[in-house]
């Protein structure tokens, strides 16, 4: 299915002096997923999302808003975007309400305070609307960034590192909030360097890198194509070397030759060489183990292979 809500074609950018940050990005977003941007420092994130927002220039290429050109048709197509950006820079003596329906009118909007209440009342800020911003806490702070960004009813929510210097229990929390507003029909695409955030969150995930898309995919099927698992059997006596009967290229002996280390990926049980074959042979060679160790790589393990194949 294609219902792309954002298509970026052919996208470079080259900043004065000759940076080139962005080469030949090509992305699709489709209408009501969570996609996670993933990637290093310095790899283009930032320069992508705001290219897309129309802050930054492209030095090449197009992107279509629902349909409209983010140059030509700007103001359509601004309009359908909410951008949380990723420094902290409130209006310290403001208070939340006001804060919140000054970002609307940015946007040339009328006023509607019963959308104002609802954004505040689903980011659990509606007691502390009266509360001046130097008052809240920094994950306060961090929700009424978003709903600056929610204040004008946008289909679409950018968020870049939305958890970056957060800890554990409010970026749990922030998660929460992403959740509830794709529930809610709103298309989510966040940069993050926690890969942790893109396997918990994404239903896609681009990784970028030198300022090049390398991958695109749905995170599960990224997971189960590129992860691999490991089972790691411990042995009750050690072996010096492994018999000719158990020779294969995913076996190899560890711990002075306590353990035995197995690495799959699936793909050999479907030619017959699975963990079944390996317990048999085992049993036959009279290997007995105490006890065992099972452990998937994450996308962690992918990203970091990822990066350092192109690097
Ligand atoms: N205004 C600018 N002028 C020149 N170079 C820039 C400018 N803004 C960014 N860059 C360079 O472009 C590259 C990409 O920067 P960008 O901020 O997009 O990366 P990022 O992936 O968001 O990084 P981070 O994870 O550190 O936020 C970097 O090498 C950066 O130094």
């Amino acid at each position: 299915m294609n219902d792309a809500i954002i298509e970026i074609r052919g996208l470079n950018k080259t900043y004065r002096g000759g940076f080139q940050a962005l080469s030949r990005v090509d992305l699709q977003i489709q209408r009501g997923e969570i996609f996670a941007l993933l990637g290093p420092n310095g790899a283009g994130k930032t320069t992508l999302i705001s290219v897309v927002c129309g802050l930054v220039n492209p030095s090449e290429g197009q992107v279509l808003v629902d349909g409209f050109d983010n140059v030509a048709d700007y103001r359509q197509a601004r309009e359908r975007i909410g951008l949380v950006p990723q420094e902290l820079t409130n209006e310290a003596f403001e208070t939340v309400w006001n804060t919140v329906s000054f970002s609307r009118g940015l946007f040339g909007k009328a006023p509607n305070p019963a959308h104002i209440e609802s954004v505040l009342k689903s980011l659990a800020l509606w007691d502390k609307r009266n509360n001046r911003l130097i008052t809240l806490s920094g994950g306060m702070k961090r929700r009424v960034l978003i709903a600056k960004a929610l204040s004008h009813e946008p289909r679409i929510l950018f968020l870049d590192e939305p958890t970056a210097g957060v800890d554990v229990e409010l970026r749990r929390e922030m998660w929460q909030v992403v959740r509830e507003l794709r529930d809610n029909g709103v298309t989510i695409i966040l940069t993050t360097h926690y890969i942790e955030e893109a396997e918990e969150m994404a239903d896609r995930i681009g990784v970028i890198n030198n300022g090049e898309i390398v991958l695109v995919e749905d995170k599960h099927a990224l997971m189960s194509k590129l992860g691999s698992k490991q089972l790691t059997l411990y042995l009750n006596e050690p072996l010096e070397i492994l018999p000719s009967a158990l020779d294969r290229p995913e076996l190899s002996l560890s711990a002075e030759g306590h353990e035995l280390v197995y690495t799959y990926d699936g793909h050999q049980e479907e030619d017959g060489h699975g963990i079944p074959a390996l317990l048999t042979d085992l049993e036959r060679e009279g290997i007995t183990f105490k006890d065992l160790h099972t452990r998937q790589s994450s996308l962690e393990d992918i990203f970091v292979d990822l990066v350092k194949e192109r690097a």
